[in-house]
């Protein structure tokens, strides 16, 4: 079939096909001790996977290593099959790669709406007017747009440092989702909440657009076992188990070096 025969909002099987991210026998040794020890992990578009794994398993490392703050030591990262091995963190988020940190980066001081529009216009400088009034009209607009997204409508007129800690969080990924990220990199977004912060954080990811490609990394199994579709689990620099939720929970290898118990 001809490109022009094929429907207008079908992509071509190859874009479809190919992995939005890709880490590619990824090595990172610091000195002597091999964070990760030439790591493979294709993750497809719109997927929503969760990184498990035992303190010090390099987790971290390779969230690192995606949103490029830190660079391989060996292997490559490809975003959308473009070789990105060497672009810096800062340009990431122009391809669409957009992540959080543990500790939240909002700014105590402002309000919701203040952060928010600050998110909006750090990530899309290059669309805005430059007549003053409309752009501050439209930067306004997408602020309180990513506030229903992320379920802060009812607070944009509250400080970030009166926020609690649940709400930090939403705000958090409401910056990250500022950008209309393609990939969410989430650094665990539910370590520290409550019980009921973390079944409501659980919720709000659940409810994120399909089309957003999520990647976390998170201590909390339930949040983990509910949001994703496909876990990962890493020990000691390498992928020891990976399937559904359903496969990792019950695989003796996730039992033994993840949870230190044996069956
Ligand atoms: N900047 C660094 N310099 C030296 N060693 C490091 C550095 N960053 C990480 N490491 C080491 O690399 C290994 C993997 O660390 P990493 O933080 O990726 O693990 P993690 O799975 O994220 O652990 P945690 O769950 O505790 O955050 C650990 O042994 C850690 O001590």
């Amino acid at each position: 079939m001809s490109t022009e025969l094929r429907g207008s909002e079908e992509p071509a099987p190859t874009a479809r096909a190919v992995p939005v991210i890709q880490v590619v026998s990824a090595v990172v040794a610091f000195g002597g001790l091999r964070a990760l020890k030439g790591l493979d992990l294709d993750v497809a578009r719109g997927e929503r996977l969760a990184i498990l794994g035992p303190n010090g398993a390099g987790k971290s490392t390779l969230f690192n290593v995606i949103a490029g703050d830190i660079r391989p030591t060996e292997g490559a990262v490809l975003i959308e099959g473009r070789d990105c091995t060497f672009l810096p963190s800062r340009y990431r988020p122009r391809l669409g790669v957009v992540r959080t940190y543990q500790k939240a980066r909002c700014l105590d001081g402002l309000t919701v709406r203040e952060n928010l529009c600050l998110a909006v216009a750090g990530r899309r400088r290059h669309q805005w007017p430059l007549w003053r009034s409309r752009r501050d009209r439209q930067l306004d607009d997408a602020a309180v747009a990513v506030a229903e997204v992320v379920w802060l409508t009812d607070d944009l007129g509250t400080t970030a440092g009166e926020l609690s800690h649940g709400q930090r969080r939403q705000l958090e990924l409401g910056m990250a989702m500022a950008g209309d990220p393609e990939v969410l990199l989430l650094d665990e977004p539910a370590s520290g909440l409550s019980r009921g912060e973390r079944e409501q954080l659980t919720e709000l990811l659940g409810s994120l657009a399909g089309e957003v490609t999520l990647l976390l990394i998170e201590h909390d199994m339930d949040v983990a076992f509910t949001v994703a579709q496909r876990v990962v689990v890493m020990a000691d620099g390498e992928i020891v188990a990976a399937g559904d939720p359903d496969q990792v929970r019950s695989d003796p290898v996730v039992h033994e070096i993840y949870l230190g118990v044996e069956g």
